[in-house]
């Protein structure tokens, strides 16, 4: 049985995961953390410290500076760590990369195994059309409390990789003189309950080519999480993310 601290526990993800996790048979969730602690299926603390049991792989959705605590707790347990939350600085994505010297550390700023694909496409279409213009642009609900998205990051970085002298321009202002080659513009707007959309635009002379994926249900990301916890719990220490489950699965 694969034991789960679930990291953000009252969030949407923290609840849509907690839900999944019932249908499971080889995995149960022995505690949760949040802001407020709560009693229910599990337990919630307002600490990860406060959590006794040990646990084989910690689960978050939260925000980013509960990032420190965290990887304090998995560091001195040997936790290995799964991580979903956006909106990170490099700083935290530093303090990812440390911990991952000790622990198994997986993170993607989308479990969707489709938004994994839909980057791999979107680098081969940004390196063979090298003079289309690149937008990107993504929709979410109105709570969601990060701007640009972190697949929208995550997007523009791999597109990037391709493009030598691209540079991202989040919400450009509309009135500029002329567009800059080298932009990758990115647009994020929030409306209503809106689980997660994703476009890129890459428009050329004559023709446009658009990949969007688009969520309808948080369960497509609760799987992914899971599948990830499945894929690090026995895992040497290491910086992991969904380009290795995708290998894993399809070896
Ligand atoms: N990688 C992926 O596939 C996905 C990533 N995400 C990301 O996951 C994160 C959470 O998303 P979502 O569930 O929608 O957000 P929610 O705001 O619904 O949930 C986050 C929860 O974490 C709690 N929280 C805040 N600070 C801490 C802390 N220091 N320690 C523990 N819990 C804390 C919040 O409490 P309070 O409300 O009181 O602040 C809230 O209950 C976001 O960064 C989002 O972008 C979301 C979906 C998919
Ligand atoms: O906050 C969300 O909801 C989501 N966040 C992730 C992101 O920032 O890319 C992934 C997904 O789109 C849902």
């Amino acid at each position: 049985m694969i034991k789960i601290i679930l990291n953000g526990a009252r969030g949407k993800m923290g609840r849509t995961i907690a839900e999944l996790v019932k249908s499971q048979e080889d995995m149960e969730i022995i505690a949760g953390v949040d802001v407020v602690g709560e009693k229910g299926d599990f337990p919630i603390y307002n600490s990860i410290f406060k959590i006794e049991e040990k646990a084989d792989v910690i689960v978050d959705f939260s925000n980013p500076q509960a990032l420190d605590n965290l990887l304090r707790y998995a560091l001195s347990h040997r936790v290995p760590v799964v991580t979903g939350t956006t909106g990170l600085e490099e700083s935290h994505r530093l303090m990812l990369q440390d911990a991952a010297k000790t622990i198994p550390v997986f993170y993607s700023q989308n479990m969707s195994l489709g938004v994994f694909l839909m980057v791999m496409l979107s680098q081969k279409l940004a390196r063979v059309l090298s003079d289309f213009d690149v937008e990107i642009v993504e929709r979410h609900h109105n709570q969601k409390i990060d701007a640009p998205s972190g697949t929208a990051i995550m997007l523009a970085e791999a597109i990037k990789e391709v493009r030598s002298g691209a540079e991202f321009v989040y919400s450009r202002v509309e009135k500029r003189k002329k567009r800059d080659k080298n932009e990758i513009g990115i647009h994020s707007i929030r409306a209503g309950n809106l689980v997660g959309e994703h476009r890129v635009i890459f428009g050329g002379e004559d023709e446009t080519i658009e990949i969007s994926h688009v969520v309808t249900s948080r369960k497509v990301l609760a799987a992914g999480a899971l599948k990830a916890a499945r894929f690090i719990v026995e895992k040497a220490p290491g910086y992991y993310t969904m380009k290795d489950l995708v290998d894993s699965l399809s070896c």
